[in-house]
């Protein structure tokens, strides 16, 4: 990369060997002051250019997720009627057209009568979908007795306060809500950066509660077909009414609800369906029983006002990165099974892991553990927590410190 031609140049020391003290003196002063003005000017340079790495990075993040939209834009789902010498009848989901349309030779031998295929704008044939079954399967993930308890989250006792008050109390008091006459919120949205213990927390209250965790991943919504993702969601609170008590965790929500852009793409369009069709189920889930509805994003900037409107998403919680004392909390939680040797002080370390998550930390426990066995002793000690920290912090998945990535968002 060339280097950018305003940057200052490094100061030179002329010293003649003809100067007197004082004048090495007074040559060495301007010199001392020329290269703290300089770093300062190269201070303010690294700034502004991690300002713009972070903007840079946003638009990134923008014109990926377009583009995942785009590459789906078009397609549309439809079922294979008849298969004839002229090509395939098929009919168009949602509007239920049907169109005779050729095959390509490969796909001939592929299709039988009955099969799901994406089309295009044209009617041609361009994939054969997996069983509607899998599309779920895919989205969705179904556990009828999470294991999580809150004991194993640490550093956010406020916010799993929060979160029992939210959810659980009206789950497991429904009555007392309905006596004294007052709605319990509608929807939780859990905002902080990532690896925090925002799922945990959903499926600590699902366990507690005895409830069916049912995950939804906001970015496997937007990669499916036309009326696919709107349909999804449908099923996915379906689900949730047969299964009650039930928790939905709906993960990176800002996949499906961000501020609308100005581009006018069918992907984005197909988006705004899924959005709608998540708002409407809400809307109606007064009647919806013994389930409640947890959602989670790492980009809160990014949400469309119409999601946390009174009945939707009306309880945010931020779920921060812990400070010393959670970050001791969660090296006690995950450093549990392990045998630790005495020369480890949590307190000390915690101190030191400035700005680790909770999955920083996880990693960073399994990383020290990994060392003591490569060293064939089965107690880790503090050594292998500072090899594991070079490791975590010099790998590309280590903590994001606080000028990086996250410099644009509010955290
Ligand atoms: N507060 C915490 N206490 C204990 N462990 C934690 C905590 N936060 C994160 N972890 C560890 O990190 C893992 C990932 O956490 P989790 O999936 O809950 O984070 P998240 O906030 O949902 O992240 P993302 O936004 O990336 O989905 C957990 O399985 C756990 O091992």
């Amino acid at each position: 990369m060339s280097r950018s031609p305003s940057l200052p140049d490094r100061p030179r020391l002329d010293l003649d060997p003809d100067m007197s003290e004082a004048e090495r003196l007074e040559a060495l002063r301007k010199h001392f002051e020329r290269i703290v003005q300089v770093n300062a000017e190269l201070d303010d340079r690294l700034d502004e250019a991690q300002g713009r790495r972070a903007d840079l990075r946003g638009e990134v993040d923008e014109l990926k997720r377009r583009n995942e939209a785009l590459k789906t834009a078009s397609l549309y789902i439809a079922t294979v009627e008849e298969l004839t010498d002229d090509g395939a009848v098929i009919k168009q989901h949602g509007n239920n057209q049907e169109v005779l349309t050729d095959l390509s030779p490969t796909l001939e031998d592929d299709l039988e009568a009955g099969d799901r295929v994406a089309i295009n704008d044209s009617f041609s044939v361009q994939t054969v979908l997996d069983d509607e079954t899998d599309a779920r399967a895919q989205a969705m993930e179904v556990d009828a007795d999470p294991e999580v308890t809150y004991d194993d989250i640490g550093g956010i006792d406020d916010q799993v306060r929060e979160v029992r008050e939210a959810v659980e109390d009206p789950l497991v008091n429904a009555d007392a809500f309905r006596k004294v006459g007052i709605t319990p919120p509608s929807g939780v949205l859990l905002h902080g950066p990532p690896g925090t213990g925002k799922t945990m927390l959903a499926k600590a209250v699902a366990n507690e509660t005895d409830a069916t965790f049912i995950k939804m991943a906001g970015s496997e919504l937007v990669r499916k077909f036309i009326g696919e993702g709107a349909r999804l969601v449908r099923d996915l609170f379906d689900l949730a009414g047969e299964r009650e008590p039930a928790v939905i965790f709906i993960d990176e929500i800002d996949a499906v609800a961000a501020k609308r852009t100005d581009s006018k793409t069918s992907g984005d369009a197909e988006v705004q369906r899924t959005m709608m069709q998540l708002l409407s189920e809400m809307d109606g889930f007064d009647d919806r029983g013994e389930v409640r509805i947890i959602a989670a994003t790492n980009r809160f900037d990014m949400l469309d006002e119409a999601i946390l409107r009174p009945g939707r998403f009306d309880r945010l919680i931020e779920v921060p990165k812990p400070g010393p004392e959670g970050r001791e909390r969660i090296l006690e939680i995950h450093t549990a099974d392990m045998s630790v040797a005495d020369d480890v002080d949590f307190a000390d370390l915690a101190a030191e892991l400035d700005d680790y998550s909770g999955a920083d930390i996880a990693a960073l426990t399994t990383e020290a553990g990994m060392f003591a066995i490569r060293d064939e002793r089965t107690a880790v000690r503090r050594e292998d927590f500072e090899q594991a920290r070079e490791k975590v912090e010099t790998s590309n998945e280590g903590p994001v410190f606080n000028d990086g990535e996250f410099g644009r968002y509010q955290y």
